[in-house]
């Protein structure tokens, strides 16, 4: 099982969050391409069992570099299906938009079929970092990318 952990950044906060999903996946076991957007190619993403996609929020959605890869992605349309996917981004204010930038992310992952965790806690749709990566921002990474190693580790699994 891979992971890849797709990032956008200008300010270094987004990467702070996909340096430390990264970490956590790689912690759990699970060899992980930590990736910017720029130095990507569309076609490795079908090398993936599991997708972390983070991006700033730029007027209440992703950043237009994060939109290009999830747009080039429609000629993988039924490859990733089954996949697990997640999504994070930063914001610079609380209620800034952050919320439908995750959601316009996790909605290109569903429309390709794959599978989404929800957060019970803190913040549901994935981890959010307000102003800078501070403890909680941390946190809630270190979080989802445990919950994402652990649906993977069973998930994938099964479908082997
Ligand atoms: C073009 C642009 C648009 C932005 N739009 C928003 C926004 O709609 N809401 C918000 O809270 N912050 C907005 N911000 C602030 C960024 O989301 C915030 O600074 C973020 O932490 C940057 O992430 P980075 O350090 O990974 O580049 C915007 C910043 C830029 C440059």
């Amino acid at each position: 099982m891979k992971a890849l952990v797709l990032y956008y950044t200008r300010t270094g906060t987004t990467q702070k969050m996909a340096e430390t999903i990264s970490q956590t996946l790689e912690q759990e076991g699970i060899v992980t391409d930590l990736v910017e957007a720029n130095n990507f190619s569309v076609d490795k993403l079908p090398e993936y069992q599991i997708i972390v996609i983070g991006s700033p929020t730029y007027y209440g959605t992703m950043a237009a570099e994060i939109k290009q890869i999830l747009d080039e992605s429609v000629r993988l349309h039924g490859k990733l299906d089954g996949k697990i996917g997640g999504a994070f981004t930063s914001s610079g204010n609380v209620a800034g938009g952050n919320e439908t930038t995750i959601w316009s992310i996790l909605s290109a992952l569903l429309i390709h079929g794959m599978i989404i965790k929800g957060v019970h806690s803190g913040n549901h749709y994935g981890p959010v970092a307000v102003d800078s990566f501070g403890e909680e921002a941390r946190r809630e990474c270190v979080e989802y990318a445990k919950e994402l190693a652990r649906l993977g580790k069973t998930l994938i699994k099964e479908q082997q």
